[in-house]
């Protein structure tokens, strides 16, 4: 059985409660510790309800309160730092442990318990308690909400997806299926090696996973890092699992529930009929989004079948070094790429970009697309600022419409909605003369999208109340009957408002006044003082200090008017908006498919604004294996530094044209110096060319990568248990294994997890084999400057150094990067820059110069290596089975 640790009902240290509420706390930490029967019928009713969600916390609508009792309370008030109380449990039981919110703050603790990892049953009335006549209020649990099924607006990161997804694992085969059901995105595929699951969750960031199990407990959610038997070992433990029964992943199951679901008689149109285990994710996904979001149907976009191999594979240990959506030192989003990039207006363009950085494309007709559109926007600066203004009004479309279709919108929502609408045609018009692929996209917009906008435009008013049914929605002269009954409601009320006029003249009583108590209605008050003088007709109800309270038959009836006609007009208006959203609803897929394409102008307008601003070039798409970037810079480190500070530098890989371009670049320099920034600055270029942006260089020529590989630094990886060099060593393996001719491969620093010697020896045969055997493009930054005799053996192999001025007292850094081989580091330089004590520093350099005197390398082409110096025979005196280092 799998219990959430954090499920424990130990009271939090006693939470500052009174001895007798611990008492109760301790006594009721468990629903099922009471005998039932003896419970009040609501707690019952609550009871039975926590029996069929046991693994949630179960929020239970009373009045305008959320509440939960027995352990759910005791956890809350923990998490959430809100006081315990209780409610009085029955006669037999006394009181029990309570915990509430108002209910509208719901969203906002709900949020907060999902992020620690908390599934919620929302139980809400579904009756008026008016309706009710005294009996219990008909309650049913509304939606069951998980980290991975938020829909609402509080709950969610605007600017990224949140993905559910699910997965089935047959050997070592895999489907993986994910939505966003706030946005639509529904994907499937099916793949062969389990590290690549791996790889493609890492990629996600999933919020939830499902997965299909036999265990006998279903319904628990594993929150990140929690073990259970019941997770297959190659699944990465940092997500949330949700475990689920294998029956609706079953292959007829998940079929069916796809083809109902989409309205189709096969799979085929969908991409997935021979794909078993892509549908068999896909079915299971679904049906857990049936099972929590109860009655409402969350309107997805048609399901898109992909393959991994459509786009750019960039492992997570490569996301993480390229700092994509995050630094690797901090984790934080500040001096990411995306950040550098990420000049968006709407949260929709936001998300694109995000989703674009991570998944670079393959083919260069997709790229050129990007590229023309942006060519486009970079050269028309009026336009580009014209759509950004335009932009500016225009909300998150694609969560409008789910919202609207899940029926959750508000009437703010559809007001958003009908105006971002109204700005479609704008926009349309704004581009009308564009010829590039992405702005003429967004050239037309659907009529009936246009006349939806205009549509919920004429009806409701421009800011509708919070409140849903209170009325105040719907503008005026739109329903004849919501007009007449508001027309005898101002009547009401204006006889009211004189009311206290007439009742003055008429009494002669000067301070009467009409007034209004919850309680007690609409009332004259009188001060008591003149409580003679109270005309016939006139009913005491009420005595206070000062003044009595009265009414009359003719005010009670009035009074019954204004409030049975505010009710009625509420309801009314209430369902007229009900009706307007589900119109709205049933144009999700339409709205969303537009919002996509807005989302991608957004994203492309923001990469123009930064080419212009940060000076970037269109890198020329090649052939073959060509990696030439003139004078490329780092795009984030230059945004760091004051303008004009950033050394560009130049690089030249795999042009077989030209026999002087090598594969591999050994890359040396002291430390400091800026090898891991020139060495990344070539992986983000290389990965913001496959993305379709304009890059931080003057010029570039560049072929597709398949993947791009890094290998930066090193730190321990405590939570699997393996040391910094076994790290390291894990992958570099997963390179060496995985690299093609058509790779980039980034290797800063292999080997310095271990003693000189094996380290020197592994990062000489690492860099041998990638030269001759994978023969991919690859930069080698090392400290080792033996691995510059490389280049004199392999004829695919080059130095390159990081270059420093060495003055009398400073090292003075250049950051240029030139050809030849560093001979020295200056590391212990740069532990006297760090403050290490003077008499430490001079020590190193007696030992430094006893090792150089002494040292020694002779190292040769391993044999059967394919590439040989010039194609010379091996040396006959062959001295290199072995490497051999003298001191
Ligand atoms: N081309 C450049 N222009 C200007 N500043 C640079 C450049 N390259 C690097 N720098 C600066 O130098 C600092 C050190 O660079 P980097 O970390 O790349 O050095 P390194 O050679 O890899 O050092 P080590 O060998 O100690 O790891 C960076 O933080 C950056 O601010």
């Amino acid at each position: 059985m799998t219990v959430p640790p954090n499920t424990s009902t130990e009271p939090a240290a006693n939470n500052g409660l009174p001895d007798r509420l611990v008492k109760h706390a301790v006594r009721y930490a468990d629903h099922r510790a009471v005998h039932r029967d003896h419970l009040t019928p609501m707690l019952r009713h609550y009871a039975d309800l926590k029996d069929q969600y046991p693994h949630t916390l179960l929020f239970y609508r009373v009045g305008d309160f959320f509440e939960t009792f027995f352990q759910d309370a005791l956890i809350v008030s923990r998490e959430l730092e809100i006081v315990l109380t209780s409610k009085d449990g029955g006669k037999e039981v006394g009181r029990v442990p309570l915990s509430g919110i108002p209910h509208h703050a719901l969203d906002r603790y709900c949020a907060l318990l999902v992020e620690k990892g908390y599934a919620i049953a929302v139980c809400d009335q579904v009756e008026d308690a008016a309706d009710a006549q005294g009996a219990l209020v008909r309650r049913e649990i509304t939606r069951v909400v998980t980290p991975g099924t938020l829909l609402e607006e509080g709950m969610l990161n605007a600017r990224r997806n949140n993905y559910l997804a699910a997965i089935v694992i047959a050997g070592h085969h895999w489907g993986l299926s994910y939505a966003d059901i706030s946005t639509g995105e529904f994907l499937t595929t099916q793949s062969s090696s389990l590290e690549q699951l791996t790889q493609e969750l890492m990629r996600l960031q999933p919020a939830e996973v499902l997965i299909p199990t036999n265990a006998p407990d279903l319904r628990g959610l594993l929150r990140p890092g929690e073990k259970s038997e019941h997770l297959p070992d190659c699944l990465p433990t940092q997500f949330c699992y949700t475990l689920r029964s294998q029956t609706p992943f079953t292959q007829v199951e998940a079929r069916q529930r796809l083809l109902q679901r989409f309205r189709v008689r096969s799979l085929e149109g969908l991409g997935c009929e021979h794909l078993p285990l892509a549908v068999r994710a896909a079915g299971g996904l679904l049906e857990y989004l049936d099972d929590t979001q109860k009655e409402t149907q969350i309107p997805l976009q048609p399901i898109c079948t992909y393959t991994l191999t459509e786009f750019l594979i960039l492992d997570s240990q490569t996301r993480r070094n390229l700092e994509i959506t995050q630094t690797v030192r901090d984790g934080t989003f500040h001096n990411s790429l995306l950040w550098a990039l990420d000049r968006t207006i709407t949260p929709m363009g936001s998300r694109a970009l995000r989703r674009w950085l991570l998944q670079p494309l393959l083919k260069v007709t997709e790229i050129q697309a990007r590229q023309d559109t942006l060519q486009e926007l970079v050269n028309n600066g009026t336009l580009r600022e014209d759509l950004q203004r335009l932009l500016r009004q225009i909300y998150d479309l694609e969560r409008l419409a789910g919202r609207a279709g899940s029926g959750t919108a508000s009437p703010r929502d559809l007001v958003g909605l009908a105006d971002s609408l109204g700005k479609l045609p704008e926009l349309a018009r704004l581009v009308e003369s564009s010829r590039s692929p992405y702005l003429k996209a967004v050239q037309q917009v659907p009529p009936v999208l246009e006349q939806l906008g205009k549509h919920l435009q004429a009806r409701l008013v421009e800011r509708p109340p919070l409140a849903l049914k209170e009325g105040g929605l719907i503008r005026i002269g739109v329903v004849p009957q919501l007009d007449e009954m508001r027309q005898q409601a101002t009547d009401d009320e204006t006889w009211l408002a004189k009311l206290e006029v007439i009742e003055r003249e008429r009494t002669g009583i000067s301070t009467l006044k009409v007034g209004y108590s919850k309680t007690f209605g609409y009332y004259i008050s009188i001060s008591r003082s003149k409580a003679g003088q109270v005309p016939d007709g006139y009913d005491r109800k009420q005595t206070l200090v000062n003044e009595e309270r009265y009414i009359t038959s003719e005010l009670k009836e009035r009074e019954n008017r204004i409030l049975n006609a505010r009710k009625e007009l509420g309801d009314l208006e209430y369902e007229i908006f009900a009706g307007l959203r589900s119109e709205v609803g049933e144009q999700a897929e339409l709205i969303r498919t537009v919002a996509r394409a807005v989302a991608a102008v957004d994203a492309l307008a923001g990469l123009a604004e930064v080419a212009v601003y940060q000076g970037y070039s269109r890198p020329k798409m090649v052939e073959g294996r060509q990696l030439s970037i003139s004078e490329g810079r780092h795009p984030v480190v230059e945004q760091a530094l004051p303008a004009g500070f950033f050394v560009p530098n130049s690089a030249e890989l795999g042009n077989q044209e030209s026999n002087s371009i090598p594969d591999l670049i050994v890359l040396t320099g002291p430390n400091a110096s800026g090898k891991s920034c020139y060495l990344r600055q070539i992986g983000l270029i290389q990965l913001m060319a496959q993305v379709g942006s304009f890059i931080p260089a003057q010029s570039a020529q560049l072929s597709i990568c398949d993947r791009i590989f890094t290998r930066v630094g090193a730190v321990d990886d405590l939570a699997t248990g393996q040391s910094t060099f076994m790290v390291e060593m894990n992958e570099t393996a997963n390179i060496l294994n995985h690299g093609t001719a058509r790779s980039l491969i980034l290797l800063d620093e292999i080997g310095r997890g271990t003693a000189t010697f094996d380290g020197l020896s592994i990062a000489w045969a690492v860099a041998e084999h990638l030269a001759t055997e994978v023969r991919a493009r690859t930069i080698f930054a090392t400290h080792y400057h033996e691995l510059n005799e490389l280049a004199s053996i392999l004829p695919n192999v080059a130095n390159y150094q990081v270059t420093v001025k060495e003055m009398p007292d400073q090292i003075i850094f250049l950051h240029r990067v030139q050809p030849g081989g560093a001979d020295r580091s200056y590391g212990i330089e740069a532990g006297r820059l760090a403050g290490l004590p003077s008499s430490v520093i001079q020590r190193a350099r007696q030992v430094m110069s006893q090792i150089e005197k002494h040292s020694k390398i002779a190292v040769g082409l391993r044999k059967g290596g394919r590439s040989e110096k010039n194609s010379q025979p091996d040396p006959p005196h062959d001295p290199t089975q072995q490497l051999e280092i003298g001191i």
